[in-house]
């Protein structure tokens, strides 16, 4: 497990519990976030129109937004309790995000890209992170693809690299923000299925962001609702999951 964290054993606590506040500004626009959520399964979908907050509410999460109040705990981990001065840096916050575009490194390789967040400062990767590369490079049928770079790769395959980055570091909470909005229907359709059955088999805590009814049904157990910065629905189970 990357990272440290302050431990609240006394609490049954939940798998996800987060308020994160925050105000944008920038000249003639403000944005307020006060999101609040306590989700009791695996894998929550964060829904909501365009602008509402959505990746706002991932940066507070991961710790890219400096300056965020509120707490965010994951199971008994708290990585984020400004009333008691927690503020873990995003480095030790232990979550794996994969964006939109996936932002893969493009000078890197494959094998590199899923070594970039196992890095830690001055210490070059040892012989247990080179196996756990191995491992994913396996486990997500890159093999052939180890020593690529990200554009000689088709969108199914980048999803596959930014999720096993996401993933390399055994991070204790999964961020994904709009995972399949890149790829065209069919291979999205495909792709949903295989990244539910990923899901179920890592068992991490997620938050997932998309604006797909059907991302929810596949991927998610529950669904909240985002409007203007505020979490306007308690998690209602999703149809399906995997
Ligand atoms: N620096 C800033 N100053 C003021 N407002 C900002 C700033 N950065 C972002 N915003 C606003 O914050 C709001 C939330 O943006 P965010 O990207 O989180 O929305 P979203 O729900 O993820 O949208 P989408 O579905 O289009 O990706 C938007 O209205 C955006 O204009």
């Amino acid at each position: 497990m990357a990272g440290h964290s302050t431990s609240r054993p006394e609490e049954a606590a939940a798998v996800l519990d987060l308020h994160v506040q925050r105000v944008l500004r920038s000249p003639g626009r403000t944005f307020s976030l006060d999101a609040a959520l306590r989700s009791p399964v695996m894998r929550t979908a964060l829904m909501g129109a365009s602008g509402s907050g959505k990746s706002t509410v991932l940066m507070a999460v991961a710790g890219l937004l400096p300056g965020t109040h509120g707490h965010v705990r994951v199971g008994a981990d708290t990585l984020l309790d400004t009333a008691s001065g927690i503020d873990l840096p995003a480095r030790a916050r232990g979550v794996g995000v994969v964006f939109q575009d996936y932002a893969l490194f493009p000078h890197l390789t494959v094998a590199q890209n899923l070594g970039f967040g196992m890095r830690r400062l001055g210490h070059s990767l040892n012989e247990a992170d080179q196996a756990r590369i191995d491992a994913l490079i396996a486990q997500f049928d890159l093999g052939t693809l180890r020593a690529a770079r990200p554009q000689d790769l088709s969108g199914g395959q980048r999803q596959r690299v930014a999720l096993a980055r996401a993933l390399a570091p055994s991070p204790r909470l999964l961020l994904l923000d709009e995972p399949l909005s890149a790829l065209d229907a069919p291979l999205r359709a495909r792709l949903r299925h295989e990244l539910a059955e990923m899901l179920e088999r890592v068992q991490i805590p997620t938050l997932l962001v998309t604006h797909d009814p059907q991302d929810v049904e596949v991927l998610a157990q529950a669904v909240v609702h985002l409007d203007q910065g505020r979490v306007v629905s308690a998690p209602a189970c999703a149809t399906g999951g995997a």
